[in-house]
């Protein structure tokens, strides 16, 4: 059986809730595979009469929060005739009833605690047409990552939508008015941002586009317009590498 929810947390938080909250199953799973912020599998059994569970979820970041997609499969050990009455008549209506309390509860413990956490946004910002796209790209200039390179942006203001804080930023480090236009990814933040635990913000990138001014460096070192090619070439923040794939596709797209 296959659930669906969708968290108004970023991915961190999500896994990290979830983890915590455990599983509506009143018996105890084993951990089969977890991979911090994007899946974990967990299973029962095979226990007396040979019954089996297996739970897997799988946390995907959107523009919107965080999707949790979840199965939950299982095997009475019965006689296949035997186990598909018992599934009809009575399963698959108490697994529903108790995920569907527990991914309420869940949802909402979830957007409370990210409030508490500090997340990042950043903006690839994009010019060009297909015949050749740029991406601006901004080195720091002061604190322990100064010199390295990292996308212009900065901390979510507590209770301010994502995109906003995106546009605010935008203004603030550059002098410029961007509209973001598509999201592209996220990635945890493996230091402390503002003092939050290490490993607990997270920065989400979104494709940008430049609508008023030219981007002036008010807070970095430097920036630069780099085209697919010269992306992989700088000293990247580390965090910020498994996002460059996506701002690659979207520089070299038709
Ligand atoms: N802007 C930005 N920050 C990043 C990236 N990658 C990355 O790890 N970070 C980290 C560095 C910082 O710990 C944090 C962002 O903080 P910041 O100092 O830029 O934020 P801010 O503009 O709100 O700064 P402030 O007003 O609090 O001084 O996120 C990235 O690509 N862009």
């Amino acid at each position: 059986m296959s659930f669906t929810t969708v968290v108004a947390a970023p991915l961190t938080v999500a896994f990290d809730v979830a983890r915590a909250l455990g599983r509506p199953w009143p018996f105890p799973l084993e951990e089969v595979e977890s991979v911090r912020p994007v899946s974990d599998l967990y299973a029962a059994g095979p226990g007396r009469g040979r019954r089996r569970l297996v739970h897997a979820r799988r946390f995907t970041a959107t523009a919107d929060g965080t999707v949790v997609d979840e199965q939950v499969d299982w095997d009475t050990g019965l006689p296949r005739l035997l186990a598909g009455l018992l599934d009809r008549a009575v399963l698959r209506r108490r697994v529903r009833r108790s995920m569907r309390r527990h991914l309420d509860g869940y949802a909402a413990v979830a957007e409370l605690r990210a409030r508490d956490v500090v997340q990042v946004v950043g903006a690839a910002i994009v010019r060009g047409d297909a015949a050749g796209r740029e991406v601006l790209v901004a080195q720091r200039g002061s604190g322990p990552l100064a010199g390295l390179w990292e996308f212009p942006g900065g901390k979510v203001e507590p209770g301010e939508d994502h995109e906003a804080a995106l546009v605010r930023e935008c203004t603030e480090e550059l002098g410029v008015t961007v509209v973001p236009r598509e999201f592209l990814g996220e990635v945890p933040l493996d230091g402390a941002v503002a003092g939050g635990a290490p490993g607990t913000s997270t920065l989400r990138v979104w494709a940008a586009g430049l609508v008023a001014g030219e981007p002036v460096a008010h807070e970095h070192r430097d920036l630069r317009w780099v085209g697919a090619a010269g992306l992989g070439t700088l000293d990247w923040i580390a965090a910020d590498r498994p996002l460059l794939p996506a701002v690659r596709d979207l520089l070299t797209r038709p």
